[in-house]
């Protein structure tokens, strides 16, 4: 038997403020990322090591691929298209426009090319704000919005099971990671459950993605790990600590998408914290993990 030995290293210093959203573009071999309060879409070349960084007007707080080339942002309270080329940005799309303190959150495309995103009330410092304020929508390709449901405290991470049939989606609030059923022909969700409850070392559940296995990967803030969770069973099955505690969201990419990304924040450290954890706000890679994730989905509209 082979054990495999398991790596983690910051690759990237860039001292995000919130750093969330990664996504591999294995065209360009390059991890995307935000930083939401900075108001910045970032690009790292895994091959050159060099960044490209986009600043927003608003807060941005989740990028995904476009088909038909650039990306797609959500900005503030817009769903925006992103041509990196010439660093403009054009509107989609904007909800809840009777909330003047809300802004997007995580969002991430369907396996049909859908966006889906949910919002919040801005926070006055991490995890502190009105509650239930948030709505979950999607972007379909026509760009029409639909909205699933409101009453969200903070929208979190979200992905689709390896079948397509079951939507995976967290109020960090909720201190819980929650299933639907999935339509996959009309975007429609249903039937929700709760499928794990995070333990008080855990902390906050962030951002997510799921496996080739069908397993989840929660990053947990304020926890300084991600953990990965059986949907099936409702048990947690491995803990993956990092030297950072607030870790925000994870993806898959790098060769096969066998290498695990990890985003995380300096808001909400004190100078003692930001000693202790110099690489806060960095990108982290895990190595050996011994299990694949599978692309990102393109948007396609
Ligand atoms: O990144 C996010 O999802 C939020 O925008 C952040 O502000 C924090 O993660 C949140 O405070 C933790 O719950
Ligand atoms: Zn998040």
């Amino acid at each position: 038997m082979t054990m495999s030995s398991m790596k983690i290293e910051c690759v990237l210093r860039e001292n995000c403020r919130c750093g969330e959203s990664p996504v591999w573009e294995e065209a360009s071999n390059s991890l995307l990322f935000v930083d939401i309060p900075a108001k910045k879409v970032c690009r790292w070349d895994s091959l050159s090591k060099q960044v490209q960084r986009v600043t927003m007007d608003a807060p941005v707080s989740s990028v995904a691929l476009r088909q038909s080339g650039g990306y797609v942002a959500t900005v503030g309270t817009k769903f925006c298209a992103l041509n990196w080329e010439d660093q403009s940005a054009v509107v989609l799309a904007t909800v809840d426009k009777e909330k003047k303190n809300n802004r997007f959150n995580d969002g991430k495309v369907d396996p049909a090319g859908r966006y889906f995103a949910g919002t919040m009330a801005e926070e006055t410092a991490p995890a502190v704000l009105e509650r239930r304020q948030g709505s979950l929508y999607s972007l379909f390709p026509d760009h029409h919005v639909e909205k699933y449901f409101d009453q969200v405290d903070i929208s979190n991470g979200l992905d689709w099971s390896m079948d397509h049939k079951i939507f995976y989606y967290i109020d960090s609030l909720s201190y819980s990671v929650d299933a639907f059923d999935y339509d996959l022909q009309t975007g429609k969700i249903s039937n929700r459950r709760s499928v794990y409850k995070l333990e008080k070392e855990e902390q906050i559940p962030d951002g997510m993605c799921i496996d080739v296995e069908g397993k989840l990967w929660v990053a947990c803030y304020n926890g300084g790990r991600v953990i990965r969770l059986d949907p099936e069973t409702g048990k947690r099955l491995q803990t993956v600590k990092l030297p950072v505690d607030k870790t925000t969201s994870c993806c898959f990419g790098g060769k096969d998408y066998s290498e695990m990304y990890v985003t995380c924040a300096r808001d909400g450290l004190d100078s003692k914290g930001l000693l202790q954890q110099p690489e806060a706000g960095g990108i982290f890679k895990i190595t050996g993990l011994g299990v694949k994730g599978i692309p990102p989905y393109p948007y396609t509209g």
